[in-house]
């Protein structure tokens, strides 16, 4: 069931019509449909049944805002986190220490220590240097760390090349043929209690083939590591299930998922945990945009809307495709560029694309922009901060306000020599 679907001929998020929304709050904003992100997590979770206890732990960065996140812990979801403000963010919105696991390539000697006080669940260790810093860390305080070292499958993904990070020559993890030799140093520190193995091969996936073969080559490490002696009790296989960003766009379920991972964990007797983002809030949110003015163009119009490439980076950053689509129904079609305000000509949501006959003062919204859409915004030409509303049948709250330009140039001083 899509909960952003149109009613009376205007799209509605739930049972809120969005222009009420944007005469509320303006726009640009953020919207989000707790139904949707509340079915994708027992969707999910389906996905797992044939799994002994699976730890379920929501990729922080896909959705940082702690409404989100409360629906979420509310689910029985934990927290992945990937630095001390997305850490601080996990327990603001009730998720419990025993749920969150700390990924992460740079973690800096606050961000373990702040690990250690709040005594997550494990650390993914992501280098043979951090794995003895937070060692030591841990054993000067009388304790120890329970920790998964991050693997490095050395596996296409097939993604996109900047959101791929299980190559060779990706900064993440530590390489499949250094791991038994690094296992074996940081599991004798008394720091540690190193027992499990992570993996991430990279975000936005469309196959299943990628993963199926990083989890066998984990498997095989496994393993190995047993025959050493060595003790793993979790396996944490990290997230990437990739969403469909164009209607009728077809992905690798949960389910299919969940079956393939049942099928090549079998007999591996450890718990294994799970890192969803994208998956889970993707299609959960809508960047709902006002067009500011429709302007002639050579061969297509340019249709301008007021948010841009600071509030949804996506498409500048990766060329990613988001559809664009009327709040209010209409038939009439027009190929357009369809761009933000921002001075660059990267500020461009679509070229040549097949969409609604828009005029100046219409509502719009990209779609699938609850996943890495307001978390990776910037306030890039002074623009300020887009709030964000969640929305629960017929009930809307603002869950993250407007920042705007003043508000960021307050935190701004200009040193007395200038005056
Ligand atoms: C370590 C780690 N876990 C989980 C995720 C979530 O990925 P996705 O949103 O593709 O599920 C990411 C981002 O790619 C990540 O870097
Ligand atoms: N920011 C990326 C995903 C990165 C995943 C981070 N590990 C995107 O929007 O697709």
């Amino acid at each position: 069931m899509d909960h952003f679907a149109s009613t009376g001929g205007i799209l509605h998020a739930e049972d809120v019509a969005l222009p009420a929304i944007a005469e509320a709050v303006g726009t640009p904003v953020y919207v989000y449909s707790q139904a949707t992100l509340q079915r994708h997590a027992r969707v999910f979770r389906e996905g797992l049944s044939a799994l002994d206890n699976p730890l379920i732990v929501f990729a922080v960065k896909a959705n940082p805002n702690l409404a989100v996140l409360r629906v979420l812990q509310r689910e029985g979801f934990g927290a992945d986190v990937v630095s001390g403000g997305e850490l601080r963010r996990a327990l603001a919105a009730g998720i419990s220490p025993d749920k969150i696991v700390f990924s992460g390539v740079g973690k800096t000697r606050a961000e373990l220590e702040l690990g250690l006080d709040t005594a997550i669940t494990q650390f993914n260790i992501e280098s043979r240097e951090e794995g003895i810093e937070l060692a030591e860390i841990a054993a000067a305080r009388g304790e120890r760390a329970r920790a998964a070292l991050r693997i490095n499958p050395d596996v296409d993904a097939g993604t996109h090349e900047k959101i791929s990070t299980g190559k060779a020559d990706n900064k993440f993890g530590v390489p499949l043929h250094h791991a038994p030799q690094i296992f074996a140093d940081l599991a004798a520190r008394d720091g540690l209690q190193l027992d499990g193995l992570a993996i991430h091969i990279g975000s936005q996936l469309a196959d299943l083939a990628p993963l199926e073969a990083a989890f066998e080559r984990i498997g095989t490490l496994l393993a190995e590591l047993r025959a050493s002696g060595h003790t793993i009790a979790r396996v944490d296989l990290g997230g990437g299930l990739g969403v469909p960003y164009k209607a009728g766009e077809t992905f690798p379920t949960p389910a299919e998922y969940g079956a393939m991972v049942a099928r090549v964990t079998a007999g591996w007797d450890v718990q294994l945990a799970f890192e969803p983002g994208r998956v889970i809030a993707g299609n959960a949110g809508v960047l709902l945009t006002r067009v500011i003015r429709v302007k002639e163009g050579l061969n297509a119009p340019f249709v301008i809307v007021d948010a841009a490439m600071n509030d949804l980076a996506r498409p500048a950053l990766y060329g990613a495709w988001h559809d664009f689509d009327a709040v209010a129904e209409t038939s009439e079609r027009v190929t357009a560029n369809i761009v933000g305000p921002i001075c660059e000509t990267g500020d461009t949501f679509a070229r040549d694309r097949d969409c609604p006959a828009l005029v100046a003062g219409d509502l719009a919204v990209f779609r699938t922009a609850g996943a890495y859409g307001a978390t990776m915004a910037s306030s890039y030409n002074s623009r300020g901060f887009v709030p964000e509303v969640l929305v629960s049948g017929s009930e809307f709250a603002v869950v993250a306000d407007r920042i705007d330009a003043g508000a960021i140039m307050d935190a701004e001083r200009v040193p007395d020599w200038l005056d």
